[in-house]
């Protein structure tokens, strides 16, 4: 499997007053593409910290992240502002807790608004992306109006609609109820294989993590991957 993102001896701290507090210590790993992984961890131990990292939101402190490009790996450590965006934008998909849509636009301007950031129109794959998650017949309601679980499948949806290599996801069902969770993994792990997508999944749930081929746990400042993989993959 190709990587598409690799940590190599990343370490990452926060200064607090005088002292520093160090979250990641000498951390490496690698994503590969259509990987799905659950990412696990006591509250406070650096799951959010990792999330940030990869998408580009928080610096690393030493170390190198070497990030997938067509067919090359480019290390981030000269990266600018502009390089970065570009790599938000076309290789990322981002999917929260809080939603995060925009709350004045209708369904179809939420995911439109996301192709358009990459110069992409509405494509077949978008029809087949709302037809599965259930929103064909939402296209033109406004967002605010929706329920829980139907915002949530439009944020995955605008987070698949440009097939993004890697998608970065943080409690995705933490504001739904257990049955809509489900429902919103179901959908959230059909679409991405078949885009073929990497998934980063922070959870605590359980349930949520079964849905994941992989379970990575982060503990003492390391990511520890767990020898019983929900499925040996990779
Ligand atoms: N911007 C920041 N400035 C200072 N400290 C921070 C910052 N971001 C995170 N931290 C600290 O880094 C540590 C890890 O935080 P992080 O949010 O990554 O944990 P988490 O595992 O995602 O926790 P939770 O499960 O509670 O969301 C915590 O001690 C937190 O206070």
């Amino acid at each position: 499997m190709t990587s598409i993102v690799t940590l190599d001896n990343i370490s990452k701290g926060f200064r607090d007053g005088e002292s520093f507090h160090c979250v990641l210590q000498q951390v490496s790993l690698t994503l590969k593409q259509g990987q799905t992984i659950a990412l696990t961890g006591p509250s406070g131990s650096g799951k959010s910290t990792l999330l940030n990292i990869i998408g580009g939101f928080e610096t690393i402190d030493s170390g190198d992240m070497l990030i997938r490009q067509g067919d090359t790996l480019h290390s981030v450590t000269q990266w600018q502002d502009k390089h970065w965006s570009q790599y938000r934008r076309h290789s990322l998909g981002v999917i929260f807790q809080q939603f995060n849509l925009l709350t004045p636009l209708n369904v179809r301007d939420n995911i439109q608004f996301s192709l358009a950031l990459n110069q992409l129109s509405w494509s077949p794959w978008c029809d087949e992306l709302c037809h599965q998650l259930g929103l064909t017949p939402l296209l033109d309601r406004s967002v605010e109006n929706l329920s829980g679980g139907q915002q949530q499948r439009v944020a995955i949806a605008r987070a698949l609609a440009h097939k993004p290599q890697l998608i970065l996801a943080d409690e995705p069902t933490g504001n739904l109820d257990q049955h809509a969770g489900m429902q919103v993994m179901q959908l959230l792990t059909d679409l991405a294989q078949q885009a073929n997508c990497c998934i980063l999944m922070v959870t605590h749930s359980e349930e949520c993590a079964q849905f994941m081929q992989h379970r990575w746990h982060v503990e003492n400042q390391q990511i520890v991957v767990n020898p019983i993989d929900n499925k040996q993959q990779g």
